[in-house]
């Protein structure tokens, strides 16, 4: 290997890394807990580059009452056996079971991915209750690439909402019985906001 190739210092603090878990916990009522991490990856730059090159995004659409209406994000789901597209997401998903593990019981597996092209991009108000999220306590981790969008939470039923900040290799993790009792959403915006992918690791069986 020639010297030139060799990378220097300054591109080896680019490289994407993890930083320790020292993230807090907001404990919400009804059980379910938010765990908050801003940061957790860093050199999140050569990630996202990847995220938003062609790995597949697609435009997913969805009957409204009587109209079929876009979904205003782009979608790409990876199961569990389906190489991530950046290393980077794969260590991540370790670090997340060696540290969630003993809690949760099960790893997480499967990661699902959004991309908000911009402030017209969003999630509405829902909870992950297509698969045991319905009926079961579970955790739903999301790290979030590119340009910063709050994740709002809300208790079912009504109440007042919370806002988590979430931006450039931030970690969120939704715990308890966040799914069956609070609703999340990322909200439109006017503000002129660049690309974000949020990656959100889900154990088997929860959608
Ligand atoms: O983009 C996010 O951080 C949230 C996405 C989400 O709630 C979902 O896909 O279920
Ligand atoms: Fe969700």
């Amino acid at each position: 290997m020639s010297l030139a190739h060799q990378p220097s210092i300054w591109d080896l603090a680019d490289e994407p890394a993890l930083t320790p878990f020292a993230g807090t916990r907001h404990h919400l009522n009804r059980g379910a807990w938010v765990d908050h991490l801003p940061g957790w990856v860093s050199g999140s730059d050569a990630v996202l580059e990847v995220l938003l090159g062609d790995i597949g995004w697609r435009a997913d659409r969805r009957q409204m009452y009587e109209r079929e209406v876009a979904v205003p994000r782009l979608l790409r789901w990876y199961g569990g056996d389906e190489v991530l597209p950046h290393p980077l997401l794969g260590r991540a998903r370790a670090a997340l079971n060696a540290h969630y593990g003993p809690e949760l019981g099960e790893p997480f597996v499967s990661a699902g991915m959004c991309l908000y092209r911009d402030g017209r991009d969003s999630v509405a108000w829902h909870g992950d209750r297509i698969g045991r999220g319905r009926s079961v306590d579970t955790m739903v981790a999301i790290v979030s690439f590119g340009s910063p969008r709050p994740l709002m939470l809300r208790p079912v039923g009504g109440g007042e909402s919370i806002r988590f900040p979430l931006g450039h290799g931030d970690l969120v993790v939704m715990g308890g019985s966040c799914q069956r009792t609070w609703e999340h959403c990322i909200p439109k915006t006017a503000r002129a906001v660049g690309p974000r992918v949020s990656v959100q690791f889900r154990p088997r069986g929860v959608a």
